[in-house]
């Protein structure tokens, strides 16, 4: 549960360390904006996708289902700014289907959280396999990260690409080749 008094008292702190006055009138109600901000980004705080990936359907249909374009915000947890981008992911389903949603979502569970990309693209491959029970999922993300371009090392455009492949995919390489297509062209 998000502590909101905590996190105002210490964007005070914050604001005292980097010299600002906390009576000047635009930073009035900053704490309690950050806290509210905080609530809303970090939401995926103590959750898990259960919820959304324990309602599933029969289905014989498919061989590969993918969602791809997924657009989600993080917060790097190493400097708390955002990164942000899109996730791509297929499972081979085993009888059972989940409401398309439901992937969007559990990529949200994920996301709103202090995070690093590898973790997050395990986390999500990880909750479908335990909960979907699915023959084989994979994860692609791909991120921008503003810790490496607004601060730092300073490389605007430099994406980050990162794969997590469970059963399936990672014994069949020809899976991985039909995901690729699938996504497109993110070489
Ligand atoms: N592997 C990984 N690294 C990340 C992620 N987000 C940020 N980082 C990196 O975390 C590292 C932290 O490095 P440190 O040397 O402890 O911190 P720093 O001095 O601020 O590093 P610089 O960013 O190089 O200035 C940096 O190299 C970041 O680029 C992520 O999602 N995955
Ligand atoms: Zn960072």
């Amino acid at each position: 549960m998000i502590d909101k008094k905590k996190i105002e008292e210490a964007v005070c702190l914050m604001l005292e360390g980097i010299g600002e006055d906390l009576d000047r009138e635009g930073l009035k109600d900053t704490p309690k904006r950050i806290a509210n901000m905080y609530e809303e980004i970090f939401s995926g705080m103590g959750q898990s996708a259960q919820k959304h990936l324990s309602k599933t359907f029969p289905s014989e249909g498919s061989d590969m289902v993918v969602e791809k374009d997924i657009v989600f915000y993080s917060m790097c947890e190493h400097h708390f700014m955002p990164f942000y981008g899109k996730a791509h992911i297929a499972y081979i389903p085993d009888g059972q289907v989940v409401g398309l949603s439901k992937l969007a979502r559990t990529v949200e569970v994920y996301a709103k959280r202090p995070q690093i990309q590898e973790q997050m693209t395990a986390q999500i491959a990880d909750s479908l396999m335990e909960h979907l029970k699915p023959k084989g999922v994979m994860v692609m993300i791909e991120a921008e990260h503003m810790c490496m371009t607004m601060r730092g090392v300073k490389k605007p455009g430099s994406r980050t690409v990162s794969v997590a492949k469970r059963g399936e995919f990672s014994e069949n390489d020809k899976l991985e080749t039909t995901f690729f297509h699938m996504v497109g062209n993110h070489g």
